[in-house]
């Protein structure tokens, strides 16, 4: 950021432009002083100043987080005032977004003070490889009245900055990063996530569970995205974590997918059968970014690949080895020593076997809510029926009702039979119809109950009565 006062505004006084024209005819020692003087002088009767934000700042190496910032906040103001715009796709997104084009001037107005922004670029030709390489630096000029400096500079700027940034999220592409490494060409450095686009369609309209229960964790997770001074102050990092457990297709990954398109997050989806240890794992934790949700599926999977992890000793003493091991240079700083995950994060464990789990693993504190999510029941059945068949109501609705209440069946495979499966209008009744023959197919709910008395019983007596405990490091994760 420099500041400086300039001179060449519009209304600047003829007696400056006189002296300007004449300095070239000055002899060399007079130039000294007059350049000495000059920019006194100019400050005298010129009350303007300017700050600038070069796009690159340093070795070209990174572009500058508040030129980026200003960029996606003047876009919004942009398409309204300037003349000239250029359009360019969001980053990573398939969104428009226009902004000022070079050379471009518009103003801006906070608080009743006026403040103008400009976009300029210079060019200088540089010799590379024996070919004259065009070197385009830009960057945008502020210039406001001498008086509004404070203003500008503990009100405005900050205030450009946020609202920058969070532009910035909103014409951002979500993604969905996976914990396969690869070797990033651009950046010219090893990753350890890679990513594609998060394009699930899923949302808390369209999941078909209990209505009360989805209405408690939407206000949840609303109230979790807008308590960041919440956790400041009682000195928690601003995470929450959460455990979805049930039966396969009760809609747990469904349910990560509707919270990642509630939230505007990104999804990072943790394959814990791809990390060797803990260290890694902390590694993976540290470079995730805020506004994500980092998802292990299938926790008690994990179960072989954890007995490579430490057991038992001084849970301590492994950390702080861990810390000493931890590859990006030591142990994490500030609130990050309290959790590798730090920042707006939100953390999702599945597991289909909630019993398998480590208590210590999903004690509350750690899982701050425990979901349930179970057989399809009829509110539930609604739901899939509008999605897939666009109905509210039909003569098998009630038949439907009776044998839900009595059969275990996934919303996954209630989905599967409301698919409809040829083009029709009786594809209604041929959807219901097939239903009503699944549900007559699956087994009643006492029956079930019954069967994993015996085979929980099984277990016990081949374990010696222990239940098996998962190994992971709690206090990385959560
Ligand atoms: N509660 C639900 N609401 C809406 N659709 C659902 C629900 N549950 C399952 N489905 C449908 O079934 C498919 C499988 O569900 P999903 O993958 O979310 O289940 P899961 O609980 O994660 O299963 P698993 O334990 O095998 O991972 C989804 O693509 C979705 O179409
Ligand atoms: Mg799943």
């Amino acid at each position: 950021m420099v500041i400086s006062n300039i001179m060449g505004f519009a209304g600047l006084s003829s007696t400056v432009g006189t002296l300007l024209i004449l300095r070239q005819y000055f002899p060399r020692h007079l130039n000294i002083y007059f350049s000495k003087y000059f920019e006194k002088f100019i400050t005298l009767i010129y009350p303007y100043l300017e700050i600038s934000f070069p796009e690159y700042v340093g070795l070209r190496l990174k572009r500058s987080d508040a030129y980026t910032a200003i960029e996606s906040y003047l876009s919004s103001t942009t398409s309204e005032h300037a003349k000239r715009l250029k359009a360019e796709m969001g980053h990573g997104s398939d969104k428009l977004i226009l902004s000022m084009d070079d050379n471009e001037e518009i103003t801006d107005e906070f608080h009743g003070v006026k403040v103008w922004w400009f976009s300029s670029k210079t060019t200088r030709h540089n010799i590379s490889f024996y070919r004259l390489v065009d070197e385009d630096k830009r960057y945008y000029r502020l210039r406001f009245h001498r008086r509004h400096r404070a203003l500008i500079n503990e009100v405005y700027l900050p205030y450009v900055i946020q609202q920058g940034k969070v532009i910035g999220v909103e014409n951002r592409q979500r993604k969905l990063y996976t914990n396969s490494s690869h070797f990033d060409y651009n950046e010219f450095k090893k990753l350890d996530w890679s990513h594609v686009p998060f394009e699930h369609p899923a949302t808390f309209e369209t999941l078909a569970i209990d209505p009360q229960m989805k209405s408690e964790i939407v206000q949840d997770l609303v109230k979790f995205s807008k308590s960041k001074e919440y956790y400041a102050k009682i000195g928690k990092p601003w995470k929450r974590g959460y455990l979805l457990y049930g039966p396969p297709g009760t809609g747990k990954s469904t349910m990560i997918a509707a919270m990642a398109n509630l939230l505007d997050y990104d999804v990072f989806d943790l394959e814990l059968t791809g990390v060797k240890d803990n260290s890694m794992l902390r590694k993976l934790l540290l470079n995730t970014t805020g506004k994500s949700i980092i998802v292990i599926e299938d926790i008690d999977c994990s179960l072989d690949l954890s007995g490579k992890r430490k057991t038992g000793g001084n849970q301590n003493e492994n950390k702080e080895e861990e810390e000493k091991k931890a590859p990006m240079g030591g142990p994490p700083n500030k609130d990050e020593s309290k959790s590798a995950c730090g920042g707006e994060k939100v953390i999702v464990f599945t597991t289909n076997h909630i019993e398998k789990l480590d208590p210590a693993l999903i004690r509350r504190g750690r899982m701050d809510k425990h979901i349930e999510l179970g057989y399809c029941e009829y509110e539930g059945f609604k739901v899939l029926a509008k999605n897939y068949l666009e109905v509210k109501s039909h003569p098998l609705f009630e038949v439907i009702h009776e044998l839900l209440e009595k059969k275990n069946i996934s919303p996954a495979d209630v989905a599967e039979s409301l698919m409809p499966k040829e083009e029709g209008k009786d594809q209604v009744d041929v959807c219901l119809e097939k239903l009503v023959n699944v549900l007559k197919g699956c087994k009643s709910k006492s029956e079930e109950e019954e069967e994993e008395k015996v085979r929980k019983s099984k277990k016990k007596l081949e374990n010696g009565g222990k239940v098996p405990m998962v190994e992971i490091d709690c206090s990385v994760v959560v």
